[in-house]
């Protein structure tokens, strides 16, 4: 209903679009760097997304000793955001069809600012827990809000740069979390409520942005404000003519709302061929993005650190920073490359890396475990003998144990007068007693390994973690959140998007709550394995799936998922002089040239299989993969004049 009665206001103002042209001169055109600005004062979303998630374990060492914080509330703390965001992520879709886009970053930052003060002056762990939830909240809406934003209001050749941007925030957030980790964890009381509150900086810096900044004209125009989206989308594109391309928004907006019946959006889209698999598509890639272990990887260098021998945990923090620094690095790259080589091109390319590196990473645990220091030296200390660390022959089975760790001692480079013994609840970084309890005078010559395993491998395992970084960051770390942002219909854009995001903030709490526990299973070497599987299964997922958008108008991506047609290529006549069998009836083309999407018309029905090879024959150089991607994507209608 309510789409009907915008429809019916798009067609009663279309007159006022020449009015709108009339009044050219009177308009103020934005600079042509407006769209930057836009899309930095967005990307500060993702800038919080990454700081909000990654202070918290800095943060986490702090208060587990100040607060004397048991393992649960450590673990709530640090997954209520996560839960919270995938719940507000799926809201955040209603929201923002409903809304629109400004609002919902505005009331985003306004989330962000309210957790920040709340952490920062808590004064118990409830309110540290509310804290963090209301953090959650705002995570999840900017999370599924900024990318549509950022590709709703830049020009197609600069889109893929600018949404990979946001990522490029998020790593960047994190590497800024983990230097305010490293620079506050030297104060003696209450750094956590600096790394916690700094959070506030940023968002009040969007939220007071965002006041001043427009909505998206794609959503204007879809709510019927056809003057104000005309009015934006000059101020936006600055001295460019935008005719065509606001008549194409409109075209587009006002075959889908003929088209689209009614009921929810989610139904719709599961009812509807095309947009039901771009929600696979968009579900998929986000899927595999967490599954592809990123997160546990990132929480987990540290440890790999740690095991490459690093033993003071300062310099374990800052060199954690490096890892974060790392993944913000190779972000850039994906910036870089995204526009060069394309969505689809980047992504399975980024997931075979990730796979093989995932593969280094777990020859390197399993050399470690096969190469792991037998336990010599057995305390008599009776709660040894009460707890399971007594048990134990190997440093393996010691580390896997969450109860216990490795305590040793070095002669020149062996391990000597070994012991397995039980960790203090609230502090990891000592033994609950013996040798390695911080309490008794340490020799100096004794280490205490908690999670690890001292190795003369660990070598292949920093070699793993810096490929798989090298690899997954320019790829698998930005495309999910640029290709959803751009292949759902306008109609299905915000749905698309919240769901695509709850996806990844499920499978991103799954992943991180289930690893140890799969690392008990399966010990470390096989769960890395499991994740090398499940980042070749990605890439056999997106290679059959994922259509190349790259350059293309959003209006035009909508028909890579469907059968309807859009515009003809310039290369049509070419290509059916080459076909002979048929009539091309549309073709979409990309910008250099190749056709990317054709839809033959012919009346002779029994030549449709000679067609078919024909086109495939002819066109292997020519047409980009989506005619394997879908298979729908090539069609036969009846003859036209
Ligand atoms: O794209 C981002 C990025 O790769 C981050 O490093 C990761 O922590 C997030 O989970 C992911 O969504």
């Amino acid at each position: 209903m309510e789409d009907q009665r915008a429809y019916a206001r798009v067609e009663d103002e279309s007159t006022l679009i020449k009015t709108a042209s009339k009044r050219d001169h009177e308009l103020q055109p934005g600079p042509p760097c407006f769209v930057y600005t836009l899309a930095f004062f967005s990307a500060l979303g993702g800038f919080l997304f990454g700081y909000d998630t990654g202070v918290v374990s800095g943060a986490m060492l702090l208060l587990k000793r100040e607060k004397k914080l048991s393992s649960v509330w450590q673990e709530l703390l640090v997954s209520i955001t996560v839960g919270a965001a995938a719940v507000s992520a799926l809201a955040g879709g209603f929201l923002n069809g409903r809304f629109g886009r400004r609002v919902c970053i505005l009331l985003a930052s306004f989330i962000f600012c309210a957790g920040g003060i709340i952490l920062s002056v808590a004064r118990n762990k409830e309110a540290l827990l509310c804290g963090r939830l209301t953090v959650g909240l705002g995570l999840g809406i900017a999370s599924m809000t900024v990318p549509v934003y950022i590709a709703e209001v830049s020009p197609p050749d600069l889109r893929g740069q600018l949404v990979t941007v946001n990522t490029l925030f998020i790593t960047g957030g994190q590497f800024i979390a983990s230097v305010v980790d490293g620079a506050f964890s030297y104060l003696p009381h209450d750094g956590w409520r600096f790394m916690l509150g700094l959070s506030v900086v940023p968002a009040a810096l969007q939220f007071l942005g965002f006041l001043f900044l427009p909505e998206s004209p794609r959503w204007l125009l879809q709510k019927g404000f056809t003057q104000n989206a005309l009015l934006v989308l000059r101020q936006i594109r600055g001295d460019v003519d935008v005719e065509e391309e606001f008549e194409s928004i409109r075209c587009s907006i006002q075959e889908e709302q003929r088209d689209v019946a009614g009921g929810p959006v989610l139904w719709r889209m599961l009812a509807s061929p095309p947009a039901r698999r771009a929600l696979i598509v968009g579900c998929g890639l986000q899927m595999f993005q967490q599954l592809a272990g990123i997160n546990t990887v990132m929480y987990y260098s540290a440890t790999i650190l740690q095991m490459s021998g690093v033993q003071d945990d300062q310099m374990a923090i800052w060199l954690a920073a490096g890892t974060a620094f790392t993944n913000f690095l190779f972000t850039l790259v994906g910036v870089w490359l995204v526009e060069r080589v394309g969505r689809r091109r980047l992504t399975m390319a980024s997931l075979l890396g990730t796979a093989v590196s995932l593969m280094v990473l777990a020859a390197g645990f399993l050399l470690s475990a096969q190469a792991s220091p037998p336990v010599t030296f057995h305390p008599s200390n009776p709660s040894i003998h009460n707890s399971t660390c007594g048990n134990y022959g190997f440093c393996e089975s010691c580390m896997l144990d969450p109860d216990c760790g490795f305590c040793y001692g070095l002669n020149a480079t062996a391990v000597v007068q070994s012991s397995c013994v039980p960790v203090d609840p609230a502090n990891t970084e000592t033994a609950a007693l013996g040798r390695c309890f911080n309490g008794t005078q340490k020799a100096s010559s004794v280490f205490w390994a908690y999670n690890y395993c001292p190795t003369p491998y660990s070598w292949v395992v920093l070699l793993g973690l810096i490929l798989y970084l090298a690899f997954f960051a320019p790829g698998m770390g930005p495309m999910p959140w640029t290709v959803n942002s751009e292949i759902y219909p306008l109609w299905a854009r915000s749905t698309g998007n919240a769901c695509s995001a709850g996806v990844n903030w499920i499978c991103n709490v799954l992943v991180s709550l289930t690893f140890l526990h799969v690392a008990q299973y399966l010990t470390y070497y096989g769960a890395f394995f499991l994740y090398a599987a499940l980042a070749l299964l990605g890439f056999v997922f997106v290679s059959g799936c994922l259509p190349e958008t790259k350059g293309l108008r959003l209006e035009e991506i909508e028909s890579l998922f469907s059968r309807r047609l859009c515009s003809c290529g310039a290369h049509t006549d070419q290509y059916m002089r080459r076909l002979e069998f048929g009539a091309l009836h549309y073709a979409t083309s990309e910008p250099e040239g190749r056709i990317s999407y054709i839809s033959v018309s012919t009346s002779q029905k029994k030549t449709k299989s000679l067609i078919l090879i024909s086109v495939l024959f002819h066109s292997r150089k020519n047409i980009e993969h989506n005619i394997f991607v879908l298979p729908l994507h090539f069609e036969f209608t009846e003859e036209v004049d």
